[in-house]
């Protein structure tokens, strides 16, 4: 995973209301790829019925096998069965865990997968220190989460599990710690729809990408999971590069509601700040009776 997130088209900056962002390191015409990378981590998203672990397809008790070290089930797809996707939780249930894991339902949401990603990101510290800096660098808004029904719910359904179920070690991994690879994944994971459910990934370089109402940028992904980031206008160098974290097609309103709930900022956009969102009045109320309205006053 992750062997070509190096980029000349690009350059890390940094600053207060950002953190780092993306800016262009010369002209970039419209259409131009400036991004195609593999993700660092991917995983099941948090809320998923049971998937493989390896291909993260919709499983069900006939299509499925356990796995032989682990018991998790995959799905019959003998690649699955070889394949190291799955091997963080694999090593875990058999070195750590200690006993089979047995999914005897294939119900959705299933709790037992909401913290798979997560110890997909805790493997990395051992198994691929390179990965696990890298993870580490992004943004958790740690401390905005605190207090908030999500943090409290990553708390007990994810930290508290981790060491209930994977024996997870408090002194080697306290809840803080857990709770901030869980901020992490939350603010840097992209939805992948290449699979039924869709999956998460983190990526090295599109996690750096800003968020804006008005993109000079779309994302698309390769057959492989590779995320590709094209210019859709000319970017001038030293030009911000950006894409949208939300829904262009929402209100100025759900999208900024969206973005605090989720991402933990306010969009300062040339959009956002302008109440006709460039002359488009998008967001506008349509009266469809306003002839009626009028003669009514
Ligand atoms: C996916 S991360 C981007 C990388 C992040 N800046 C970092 O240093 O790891 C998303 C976070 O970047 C910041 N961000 C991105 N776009 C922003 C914008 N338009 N206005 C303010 N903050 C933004 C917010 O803190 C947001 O939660």
């Amino acid at each position: 995973m992750n062997k070509n997130a190096s980029n000349e088209l690009l350059e890390v900056k940094q600053n207060v209301i950002l953190g780092r962002y993306l800016i262009a390191s010369r002209d970039i015409a419209p259409g131009e790829i400036i991004i195609n990378e593999s993700p660092l981590i991917k995983g099941p998203s948090q809320i998923t019925g049971p998937v493989c672990l390896s291909c993260l397809c919709n499983i069900n008790e006939q299509n499925s096998l356990e796995c032989s070290k682990c018991g998790w089930p995959l799905c019959k797809n003998q690649a699955c069965h070889v394949d190291n996707t799955h091997e963080a939780e694999c090593n875990w249930t058999v070195f750590k865990r200690n006993e089979k894991v047995k999914i005897k339902q294939f119900i959705t949401p299933h709790r037992t997968y909401e913290c798979i990603t997560t110890i997909r990101c805790l493997y990395q510290q051992e198994k691929n220190p390179d990965i696990w800096q890298k993870l580490i660098k992004l943004e958790s808004h740690s401390e905005k989460r605190k207090g908030t029904e999500k943090y409290e719910s990553d708390r007990l359904i994810i930290a508290q599990f981790l060491y209930r179920f994977f024996k997870v070690n408090p002194e080697q991994w306290s809840e803080d710690d857990i709770l901030k690879i869980c901020g992490i994944i939350q603010i840097n994971g992209h939805e992948v729809p290449l699979t039924n459910p869709p999956y998460v990934a983190i990526y090295e370089l599109a996690s750096m990408l800003e968020h804006s109402c008005i993109p000079n940028c779309c994302k698309s992904f390769s057959n492989e999971g590779n995320l590709i980031i094209r210019a859709t206008q000319l970017i001038k160098k030293g030009e911000n590069i950006s894409i949208c974290y939300s829904d262009p097609l929402w209100s100025t309103i759900n999208r900024n509601e969206h973005l605090i709930l989720t991402k933990y900022f306010h969009c300062k956009c040339k959009r956002c700040t302008d109440p006709t969102e460039l002359g488009t009045y998008y967001s506008a109320v349509h009266c469809l009776n306003k002839y009626v309205f009028i003669k009514n006053i």
